[in-house]
């Protein structure tokens, strides 16, 4: 009999650093068990990783290739993270086509094997049309929180209930947003502030909450949905979830998987980073001891305000703890370098600032006792999968989700409320580093690391999940 050829999975993420990390992930893991790769960015983040990584990083292997299509919009050199609704709206608009001409050039293409399988990211939806015409399976990989993705699945729901849009500006501070959301399936006590923050709009229009009813209710065309989480971490929110789709894949702490599963150095070497990585702070930290510095890190979309900064620079200053804080050259709105001399002085010897890290190392370093974040999903399990209480300060998205899970569920963090303050920034950086509940938050922070280990290792549940997915879902009809 003669062998199928081999299996060629798409893989294709949405076109923003936090997503494009963990979809690499499932790629290099896919790879690994013997699926032919083609990794699919937008013109502009291959250039950019180009220019952060070098050339090589997208040159790619004989059977891991990059591929591109445009995003639809302006071109544009720029080294920070593109307007995200924007980006939404061009590539619903015009995403479909350059994809469903590449499938094609791909098929045609004596170099690879005809592409059996599509795994997309949740947030490019059009992939589905192209995976319809080709007549090949797809599954959408949600790079959020299993709590997050609900909150999205919820926003029709909130449309339904006429809660969105809301009725004028004065619902977002007059308490309305404490209102309970009994019937969110799987989220009991859940707020509408907890909800992912796009709701919190008048226009009906916003771009945001119309994609992401768009996005979710599409998810439902795949042959699975992926969750970058494990089983006992959202536990009631996967039970609600898999009512509701088919098949619910959680492959989390995707970096667990990773070490487990790639092997080939030269995989294991294919990075995603979109800003040049700093790693002398990993020396730095190596002078310092155990749990005795506070990692600061918002992520690649947050921007703060010249306010904002100064709060938290003279938060962390006022702390007297050590810091290591990642000052994005995007970070601050119109402007790169805003700390004054002072700050410099007062903070001289235990602070280090750097541009952009390799966060999973600094996470894993033994000298990093705990994380001051913005929530964004990877980050949050990424600090999770090591074990690193928080202190939260959800911006925008879903993170406002995670932070409830966080602060309250998993009793490893405590957010910063409001507008921040340095006060109490400093009080809270204290609370985490050396008072008794910070004691309490790293050891519940401890626990949650060992059930993470303990699903990802050979036999644990998201691995148990990974063949499922690999099996019953991607290769299926195919042996
Ligand atoms: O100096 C840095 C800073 C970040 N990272 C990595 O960049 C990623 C950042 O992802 P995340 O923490 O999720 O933040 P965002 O970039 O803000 O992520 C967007 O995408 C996430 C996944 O969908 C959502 O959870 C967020 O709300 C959304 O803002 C993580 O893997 C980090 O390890 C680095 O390697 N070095």
């Amino acid at each position: 009999m003669k062998h199928p050829p081999r299996p060629h999975a798409v893989v294709i993420p949405y076109p923003a650093q936090g997503h494009i990390a963990p979809v690499l992930k499932l790629a290099k893991i896919l790879h690994s068990r013997g699926f032919f790769i083609t990794f699919v960015n937008t013109e502009f983040n291959h250039t950019r990783l180009v220019r952060a990584r070098g050339p090589q990083s997208v040159q790619g292997l004989p059977d891991f290739q990059f591929r591109t299509i445009p995003d639809g919009l302006p071109p544009s050199d720029k080294d920070a993270t593109q307007d995200i609704p924007q980006l939404c709206d061009s590539l619903r608009r015009n995403g479909f086509p350059p994809f469903l001409h590449l499938l094609r050039d791909l098929n045609d293409s004596p170099d690879c094997p005809p592409v059996t399988c599509i795994v997309s990211d949740g947030a490019m939806s059009f992939t589905l049309d192209a995976a319809d015409q080709l007549g090949i399976p797809e599954v959408v990989f949600f790079t959020t929180s299993a709590c997050g993705f609900m909150g999205y699945c919820n926003y029709a729901e909130l449309v339904t209930r006429g809660i969105f849009p809301l009725k004028d500006e004065s619902q977002i501070t007059n308490g309305f947003l404490e209102t309970e959301l009994e019937w969110v399936p799987g989220m009991k006590n859940i707020r509408l502030r907890d909800f992912p923050s796009f709701i919190r709009s008048t226009d009906p229009d916003d771009i945001m909450v119309n994609y992401n009813i768009i996005q979710t209710r599409d998810a439902s065309r795949a042959k699975a949905v992926i969750i970058n989480t494990f089983d006992e971490l959202e536990e009631e929110v996967l039970g609600a979830l898999r009512e509701k789709f088919g098949h619910v894949c959680t492959i989390g702490p995707l970096q667990l998987l990773e070490h487990e599963e790639v092997k080939d150095p030269e995989v294991r070497a294919l990075g995603s980073s979109l800003w040049k990585e700093d790693d002398a702070c990993l020396q730095w930290l190596s002078q310092r001891a155990p749990d005795s510095v506070l990692y600061v890190n918002f992520g690649s979309i947050t921007v703060l305000s010249r306010e904002q900064v100064l709060e938290f620079a003279w938060g962390l200053a006022n702390s007297n703890q050590y810091f290591l804080w990642v000052i994005r050259p995007d970070l601050v709105v119109g402007e790169s370098a805003v700390l004054p001399e002072e700050f410099a002085a007062a903070v001289a010897g235990r602070a280090m600032m750097v541009g952009w890290c390799p966060q999973e190392r600094v996470l894993a370093h033994p000298a990093v006792g705990g994380f001051l974040t913005h929530s964004g999903w990877n980050s949050t399990v990424e600090g999770v999968a090591e074990g690193v209480p928080m202190i939260s300060w959800p911006f925008f998205a879903e993170q406002q989700t995670n932070c409830r899970y966080v602060c309250g569920a998993w009793g490893m963090g405590v957010e910063i409320e409001g507008e921040v303050k340095r006060e109490e920034v400093a009080r809270l950086v204290g609370v985490l580093m050396e008072g008794e509940k910070g004691k309490d938050m790293r050891k519940r922070a401890r626990e949650w690391k060992e059930k993470a280990r303990a699903a990802a290792k050979s036999g644990g549940a998201s691995r148990r999940n990974l063949e499922h997915l690999i099996d019953q879902v991607l290769l299926r009809g195919r042996n």
